[in-house]
């Protein structure tokens, strides 16, 4: 039976999920804080995370980092308000394996444990059909690069902003090579601790360090003759960059704790949602790996900029879901429409994957209307067409808020660096970060 353990400080809230998972089979624990959350995780196994974003003593974010700086690598699933959809996205970036949006609908969540728990069993990488390529300009040139590079054995970085399809990209580029009978594995550096980082990649010999009970085979050997993905490349420590970059040169690997080098062909394809050139300025990434890795680098659009693709993805979503749900939406009133086309979808295809999903799970009958779609992003919209008007103040507080949260997203939320690149003491910085309400 699969255990959960459930962390939320609303009570009723909690209850009220405790009861549903429990009636659908699964063993669940609760925890109401962070505190109670780590001891929690100190003493048992779970096989799932389901945390809500704010807690009274931190957030769920604090709780995945626990787990991963720990070396636990369980799906974790984070509940949030749709307001925090950003912070949502950086949890995905963290490792968690999806979010949830509150209120929280007992169908919805049941599909995304489903799924999370399935994530676990390795499938094989072959093509399918739940996955379109689009038919913008930008699609197409996309396509047509990476029916260039595929064949080849280049690195590739794959750059773009999170639930861009960075991941499905690099299976396509895989199943496109002469590789494609061969292995594909993902490894998400995000949610690697940095101890466990390089025995994953190299493997290790019994005893090598504490707690290496047996001799362990690293991904490069299992990845050996095939593809390895390094999704969110960037999190590497710096010691185990150089001994990728010594693996990648001279195509040996060495277990931590061994003596021997063991020969590996991998074709190494890495991802990441950040400019990595900015990492290589703050000393964080080492400049000579970021150019052995890019010798070929995919931009990958984000879905507010690929024009016609949205509503094909829509339409898309809504086929999927449809047969996932069994429901038989046919089409979208035009004011539910609209929203769909005006939303600027800072969680990219994830996001709209999931709204839809939502939409087609709330429409009974062959038309989805606006009821169905989440009332803060109608009121998300509503902001940004206010915005995009005449008013000046508002179009510079919009802009003035953005900068600053990509700035802090790149300098991972550092206060100095960040006030240091928007050229602004720490004190403005903070009262701009309070006054836009930027956590
Ligand atoms: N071309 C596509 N057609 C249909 N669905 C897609 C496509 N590309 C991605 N998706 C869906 O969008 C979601 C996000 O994709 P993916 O995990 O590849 O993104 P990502 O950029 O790797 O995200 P992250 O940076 O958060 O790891 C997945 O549910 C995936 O199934």
């Amino acid at each position: 039976m699969s255990k959960f353990l459930i962390v939320e400080d609303d009570s009723t809230f909690a209850q009220i999920i405790e009861g549903f998972l429990i009636k659908s089979g699964f063993e669940v624990l609760l925890a109401s804080n962070t505190k109670q959350a780590y001891k929690l995780i100190d003493q048992q196994d779970f096989d799932l995370l389901l945390v809500d974003y704010r807690l009274p003593d931190g957030t769920g974010l604090d709780v995945l980092k626990y787990a991963r700086e720990k070396g636990i690598a369980t799906p974790t699933i984070v509940m949030t308000s749709f307001n925090d959809v950003r912070t949502a996205v950086k949890s995905i970036q963290l490792g968690a394996f999806d979010y949830i949006t509150k209120p929280v609908n007992p169908d919805e969540l049941l599909m995304v444990i489903k799924n999370s728990l399935a994530k676990d069993e390795a499938e094989p990488v072959v093509a399918d059909d739940n996955f379109i390529k689009g038919k913008s300009e930008v699609a197409e040139k996309l396509h047509q690069h990476i029916a260039l590079v595929a064949p080849t054995d280049m690195s590739v970085i794959i750059q773009g902003e999170s639930g861009t399809g960075k991941e499905h990209i690099a299976k396509t580029l895989h199943l496109q090579s002469k590789r494609s009978t061969k292995p594909f594995i993902a490894i998400d550096c995000g949610t690697l601790s940095k101890d466990l980082a390089g025995s994953e990649l190299f493997g290790h010999t019994k005893g090598a360090f504490t707690g290496a009970l047996n001799d362990k085979k690293g991904q490069f050997e299992a990845a050996n003759g095939g593809t390895l993905f390094l999704d969110e490349v960037g999190n590497l420590s710096y010691e185990v960059q150089v001994k990728l970059l010594r693996a990648l040169q001279e195509r040996i690997i060495q277990p931590i704790g061994s003596t021997k080098t063991i020969s590996v062909d991998v074709r190494i394809i890495a991802a990441t949602n950040d400019d990595l050139a900015n990492s290589i300025q703050q000393g964080e990434f080492r400049e000579d790996l970021y150019h052995r890795l890019n010798e070929f680098k995919i931009q990958l659009p984000a879905l507010r900029d690929r024009g016609k693709d949205l509503e094909l993805f829509i339409n898309h979503f809504i086929a999927l879901s449809n047969k996932e749900l069994n429901r038989n939406v046919q089409a979208i009133e035009p004011d539910a429409k609209q929203l769909l086309l005006d939303y600027d979808w800072p969680g990219n295809l994830r996001e709209l994957k999931n709204v839809i999903k939502r939409m087609v799970l709330l429409s009974p009958g062959d038309t989805a209307g606006t009821a169905s779609l989440p009332d803060e992003m109608k009121m998300a919209v509503s902001q940004l067409s206010k915005n995009s008007g005449t008013d000046l103040k508002a179009v510079n507080e919009q802009n003035e808020k953005q900068l600053i949260t990509e700035t802090l997203q790149k300098v991972r939320f550092n206060k100095s660096k960040a006030a240091k690149l928007l050229n602004i003491d720490r004190k403005t910085l903070y009262s701009k970060m309070e006054r836009y309400g930027i956590e």
